[in-house]
């Protein structure tokens, strides 16, 4: 007769898996344990995507590929895995350790991957991967990386590892790189091509597109920062050249500064009245690009008739508007509080700037540079061009 008993029902595997997180739990004593539960499954996801990674791509190329191919990156971590690929029962051993893997993540995207291995790092805390390029490739990355935002903060070390662990992946146009609510193995950056993104919510008839991605963008790191869904799909609207980075270095190389970028700025954005028709994925975007600069009583933040290259929103703090006329004699326009912006019209019209601005008392600024202006605050365009015949009326008044 079967069993009524639920627990007879428990797959193997998991008594032992719920046993080492007790022992963790015991050996840390954490106060918040839900929290330090999420941690310790993440930490297995990583390492079990990290692994089947490598085993993948190991077993897709050929021997000779994976020996001649950074023979020195093997030499340490992966030799007891390179050595049993010749060894038949052993590689059915790690096929049926790949069978076992849920159908979802079994689907690896392929890459042009040439090899790949997991380096241990000094202090052999974790792996590092290390996807063999070209130089011309590495340059490229470089070139890629260099117009991100997400990259700007990385040390030369860190930038290393970034493009170690980056392989190139060719899309065709139409092909679907993303879609929304299958399961985040890469963070994506365009670096020829454009992508749209599309959302479907439930009840719409029809996905909505809510943006679109061109060189230099980047796409892709919401399922690895909060291992959920993927929340958009992403479509090649034209053959595109991605570098793809995996879930395992984004997590670790990049997903803290982003994270406590967009929760550093989240508040301070809603309340920016310019923004606020933006969606919050857009905020978060903005975030990402974002740089605080302070000045002191009196300093200049802009300087009429300089070439500008920045836009500015008011974070905390006061600042003066003066305008000089023809004799050089300046009147003060305004004064612009926290969630004003300035330094717009010299982006949009590529003219000198209109106006000199001058910290009254301490000022916090964000700031974002033009190629983010342009990129991230299309959608609110408009709203700056509209805003912007406001300034005409002002100057006609002083002059
Ligand atoms: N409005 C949006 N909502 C959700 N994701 C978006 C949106 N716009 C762009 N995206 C990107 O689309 C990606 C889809 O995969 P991810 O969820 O991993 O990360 C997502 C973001 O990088």
């Amino acid at each position: 007769m079967a069993s009524n008993d639920p627990f007879d029902q428990t797959p193997s595997g998991f008594p032992d898996i719920i046993r080492d997180l007790h022992t963790k739990v015991v050996q840390a004593q954490p106060k918040d344990l839900y929290q330090f539960c999420g941690d310790y499954f993440n930490h297995k996801l990583e390492e079990q995507r990290a692994e089947l990674l490598c085993l993948e791509e190991m077993l897709e190329v050929s021997d000779e590929e994976v020996y001649t191919s950074g023979a020195e990156d093997y030499a340490t971590s992966s030799q007891h895995t390179l050595s049993t690929l010749g060894d038949d029962s052993e590689e059915e051993d790690i096929v049926g350790e790949l069978q076992h893997i849920p159908p979802a993540l079994n689907r690896v995207r392929r890459t042009s991957v040439s090899a790949e291995s997991m380096e241990p790092t000094d202090n052999g805390e974790y792996l590092k991967m290390v996807v063999e390029k070209t130089a011309a490739q590495r340059e490229r990355i470089e070139s890629s990386i260099s117009n991100n935002f997400l990259f700007k903060n990385l040390d030369e070390e860190q930038k290393k590892d970034a493009v170690d662990a980056m392989a190139e992946k060719k899309i065709f146009q139409g092909e679907e790189v993303i879609k929304q609510g299958g399961i985040g193995d890469y963070f994506y950056i365009v670096e020829s091509g454009s992508l749209d993104c599309y959302v479907e919510k439930e009840g719409d008839v029809e996905p909505l597109k809510v943006t679109d991605f061109e060189p230099g963008a980047s796409f892709g790191e919401l399922a690895l920062m909060y291992n959920a869904p993927r929340a958009a799909t992403i479509v090649a609207t034209s053959d595109c050249v991605l570098w793809a980075l995996d879930r395992v270095t984004f997590r670790r190389m990049l997903m803290e500064r982003t994270n406590s970028k967009r929760k550093m700025y989240e508040h301070f954005l809603e309340e920016v009245p310019l923004l606020a028709s933006l969606e919050s994925y857009e905020k978060h975007k903005i975030a990402d690009a974002l740089e605080t600069l302070v000045f002191e009583d009196g300093e200049v933040v802009i300087r009429q008739g300089d070439i500008g290259q920045n836009f500015y929103i008011i974070e905390a703090g006061e600042a003066i508007v003066t305008k000089a006329d023809a004799s050089n004699f300046a009147s003060q326009i305004s004064v612009l509080t926290k969630g004003d912006y300035f330094g717009e019209l010299a982006l949009l019209n590529n003219k000198p700037r209109a106006a000199t601005i001058v910290a009254s008392g301490k000022l916090k600024v964000v700031t974002l540079g033009k190629r983010a202006f342009v990129r991230l605050l299309g959608p609110v365009v408009d709203i700056i061009r509209r805003n912007t015949a406001n300034y005409r009326v002002i100057s006609r008044q002083v002059t």
